[in-house]
């Protein structure tokens, strides 16, 4: 399933957000949006996920989802929201609860998840025994067990220290190898943008307006922090984003 977003605006009262963001999400890639502070990012997934309405605009889903899929459109958010007092495979389980599997169906996409993220040796343990790497794991796994379209995925690795930031994103492009998702994924961090994105898409100052896309032909599982094609990405994106956050500085100084 592909997602369209077509001519989306949004404002909150007299404050314009977001202006005219059209934007296609292909089915099987990572479309990394980045921008600076407070140009709508996350309205913007939260708009695609459907959890607020546009002010004028609209997010098309093309095609259907696969047929074991039991939620299009799953968030990960940075904050992991696991409860305390569920297992590792209790947190997962709770988004298969409310669907009519049978006990074997939800213990096999627990088990699958968990491998895939691997957790599997860590399924009974309980949030508060887990690093926040780990923690962070089982919000994937648990956003994969519904087997979602898309995964709209805001800020997903900014509470964590840069080593395990690290870590994460080679356990995402080692999961994305395996097998392909699609992804919408807010990201302040340029250096995650280019090592995940397919398609990066560059907001300017409030209100979010594209102002360029970028895309990125080198395979995921190639891409190196050395390698000369993504530093060039990355300069290119840190260009446009200081220009933005200057003339959002002369906008405040100027009145
Ligand atoms: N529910 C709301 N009501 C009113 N204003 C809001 C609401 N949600 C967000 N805003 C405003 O909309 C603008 C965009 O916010 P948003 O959180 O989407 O930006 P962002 O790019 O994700 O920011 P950051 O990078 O700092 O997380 C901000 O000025 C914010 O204060």
């Amino acid at each position: 399933m592909d997602l369209t977003i077509d001519g989306l605006t949004h404002r909150y009262d007299a404050v314009e957000v977001l202006s005219d963001i059209s934007l296609t999400i292909p089915s099987g890639r990572i479309v990394c949006i980045v921008g600076p502070s407070g140009c709508g990012k996350s309205t913007l997934l939260r708009m695609i996920g459907g959890l607020e309405r546009p002010s004028a605009g609209q997010v098309l889903q093309l095609g259907a989802p696969a047929s074991d899929c039991l939620n299009p459109l799953t968030f990960v958010f940075q904050d992991f929201a696991l409860l305390p007092w569920r297992s590792v495979s209790g947190n997962v389980s709770l988004v298969l609860e409310d669907h009519a599997l049978s006990r074997q169906d939800r213990a096999e996409r627990i088990a699958d998840v968990l491998a895939r993220t691997n957790l599997t040796d860590f399924a009974d343990a309980l949030p508060r025994q887990l690093s926040g790497g780990m923690k962070q794991r089982v919000a994937i796994a648990r956003a994969l067990a519904v087997n979602p379209a898309v995964m709209l995925m805001d800020e997903p690795l900014s509470a964590l220290d840069a080593q395990t930031r690290e870590l994460l994103m080679d356990d995402l492009v080692q999961l994305w190898t395996r097998t392909p998702f699609t992804s919408v994924y807010v990201t302040h961090n340029l250096s995650e943008a280019t090592r995940l994105g397919h398609r990066i898409v560059v907001l300017s100052r409030r209100p979010g307006r594209i102002r360029e896309v970028i895309e990125i032909d080198t395979p995921l599982d190639a891409r190196d922090s050395t390698d000369p094609v993504l530093a060039r990405h990355q300069d290119h994106l840190w260009q446009l984003m200081r220009e933005e956050a200057r003339a959002a500085d002369a906008e405040l100084a100027h009145g």
